[in-house]
């Protein structure tokens, strides 16, 4: 079956082509090779790959400058959806954000909860969601990170080299999630010819900073890192950013691992395949 998939370039992406099961004939596309925002390049993308299957990684994902590039922003997230939708009569897969939820719940979203965006980035990712149609397949993860990549762990190691110390927001909980563990969580999905709104994030759930210390741990212990920086616990309010972030975005994953009857993998332990992975990037 021909999958094409979309955003190649970014984390997502990378693990999508990484962890591709055989049975699926694979091509892809990065920013440089088609603008989503373009209705025309996107028509003739899918025109010339013709696949069965369309995998959209792509996205506007820096949350902070999506507050004042709201048109950039809707016109990756949500516009982009429509010309995929309009370009391709087969399956889109899309990926959701656990920030189309508000945070105000005291349990795990589940797929069908109300979802109340506080950032730009999350209501445009909203906007996105709403042009799917009933055949196609969403699948909202949280917390994302994958070797190479630009994000959290990145960043955290980049700043544990270069600080004296760093500081974190402790009242921030969700799910820290590895690229590749959602990437083959997608596939399954794919194979199992799902369709509808699943949730897939790592297990155990941890504030920032519970992540950040963990990230030092893991990565002094494997040599990634050969000095401590002192992680502070801080409040929201003390770390002023553009975007409104949900204070509690934990997703509930159980429908989709009882579809595919596999288990949940805690996020510390995807942590450490990640830093083995980024150790060997060199
Ligand atoms: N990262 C996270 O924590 C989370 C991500 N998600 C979702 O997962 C998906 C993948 O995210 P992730 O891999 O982390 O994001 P990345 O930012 O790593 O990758 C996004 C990719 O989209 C590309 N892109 C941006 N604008 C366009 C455009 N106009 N046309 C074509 N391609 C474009 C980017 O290219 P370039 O780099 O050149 O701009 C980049 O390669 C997204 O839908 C995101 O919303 C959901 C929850 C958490
Ligand atoms: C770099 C840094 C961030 N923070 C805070 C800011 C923010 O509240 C939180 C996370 O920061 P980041 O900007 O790295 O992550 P952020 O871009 O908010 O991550 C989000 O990205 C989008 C794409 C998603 O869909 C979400 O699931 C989520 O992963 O940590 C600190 O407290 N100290 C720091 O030194």
């Amino acid at each position: 079956m021909k999958v094409l998939v979309i955003g190649s370039g970014g984390q997502v992406g990378c693990a999508l082509l990484a962890t591709a099961p055989s049975a699926f004939t694979i091509t892809h596309a990065s920013r440089a090779e088609c603008d989503l925002a373009d209705a025309d390049a996107v028509r003739a993308l899918i025109g010339d790959a013709s696949p069965a299957i369309v995998i959209n990684a792509a996205a506007y994902t820096a949350v902070d400058a999506a507050e004042s590039d709201e048109e950039a922003a809707r016109a990756v997230n949500a516009e982009a959806v429509a010309n995929l939708v309009g370009a391709h009569a087969g399956k889109l897969v899309q990926i959701g954000t656990d920030f189309v939820f508000d945070g105000s719940a005291n349990r795990p979203y589940q797929p069908d909860d109300e979802r109340a965006p506080l950032s730009v980035y999350g209501a445009t990712k909203a906007a996105g969601e709403d042009h799917l149609r009933p055949t196609d397949l969403l699948v909202r993860t949280s917390w994302v990170y994958g070797a190479g990549g630009r994000n959290f762990v990145t960043t955290m190691l980049r700043l544990m080299r270069e600080k004296d110390e760093v500081r974190v927001v402790s009242d921030q909980i969700g799910s820290p999630t590895w690229a590749n563990g959602l990437a083959s969580t997608i596939w399954k999905l794919v194979g199992k010819e799902a369709a509808g709104t699943f949730h897939h994030s790592d297990a155990g759930v941890a504030s920032w900073y519970d992540f950040a210390v963990a990230i030092q741990e893991e990565a002094r212990a494997m040599g990634l890192l050969d000095r401590s920086a002192p992680i502070i616990p801080i409040r929201t309010t003390n770390y002023p950013t553009a975007a409104r972030r949900p204070p509690f975005s934990v997703l509930d994953s159980s429908a989709t691992r009882a579809l595919l009857q596999d288990g949940y993998t805690h996020w510390r332990l995807n942590l450490w395949h990640m830093l083995r992975e980024e150790k060997a990037l060199g």
